[in-house]
């Protein structure tokens, strides 16, 4: 592993803002120094929607996981199949918001619990690459007691999510036949097999 660091590395660092109306996508232009000593300018598109939150609500007693089925427009573009994406609950951080409290208030509106706490078991950035975006994974037991509204999603922000619950291993089973592809959603269901959550 090499050691330099970052600031020895790195010299001259210009954003273009290329488009900016939902989120940004800016160019960001830099100088790098490789290991040879040489120096090159280069260039990366970077598009910065902020950071997301998302978690496993899962029940042991029951033997239940809770997901959501919704509409995904890029996975849509990507392969066009019907576009629909199972995926643990879900939601983009607002500005000074703390994930935890983040995802709390995604847990309300999008699949109708309410949850006091939820424990962070991961951090990842989803595509490092192209996407700025940092996902904050967490997981929290749910219960019938919890639950305050059908969920569903915010009608202003035009979001239609299927609540589904199902059995943990209907869940597991659509992560080995590829009918889960989500990345954040079958990490979180394979951290709860090897952390054995639903016992
Ligand atoms: N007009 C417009 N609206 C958008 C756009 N992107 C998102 N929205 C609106 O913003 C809402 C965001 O809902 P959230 O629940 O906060 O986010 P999300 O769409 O579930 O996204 C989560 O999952 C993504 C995929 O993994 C993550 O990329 C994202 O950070 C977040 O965790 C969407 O329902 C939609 O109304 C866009 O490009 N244009
Ligand atoms: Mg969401």
């Amino acid at each position: 592993m090499k050691t330099t660091s970052v600031e020895d590395k790195l010299r001259n660092i210009t954003y273009t803002e290329l488009s900016g109306e939902w989120a940004t996508l800016n160019r960001i232009d830099y100088d790098y120094k490789f290991e040879d000593g040489s120096w090159k300018r280069l260039s990366r598109e970077s598009y910065d929607r902020g950071n997301g939150a998302c978690i496993l609500l899962y029940n042991e007693e029951k033997g239940t996981v809770i997901l959501t089925k919704q509409f995904r427009m890029p996975a849509y573009d990507n392969h066009k199949a019907d576009g629909m994406s199972i995926e643990v609950c879900a939601g983009a951080i607002d500005k000074n918001e703390a994930p935890e409290i983040c995802i709390i208030r995604e847990t309300e509106e999008e699949v109708g619990y309410r949850i006091k706490s939820a424990k962070k078991v991961m951090e990842c950035y989803t595509s490092p690459g192209a996407v700025t975006e940092k996902m904050f994974l967490f997981v929290a037991p749910y219960d019938d007691t919890m639950k305050i509204n059908d969920g569903g999603g915010l009608e202003i922000e035009d979001e239609e999510i299927e609540v589904l619950e199902m059995p943990f291993s209907e869940a597991i089973k659509m992560v080995d036949n590829f009918k889960i592809i989500d990345a954040k959603t079958i990490l979180l269901l394979q951290y709860a097999q090897i952390h054995n959550l639903l016992g």
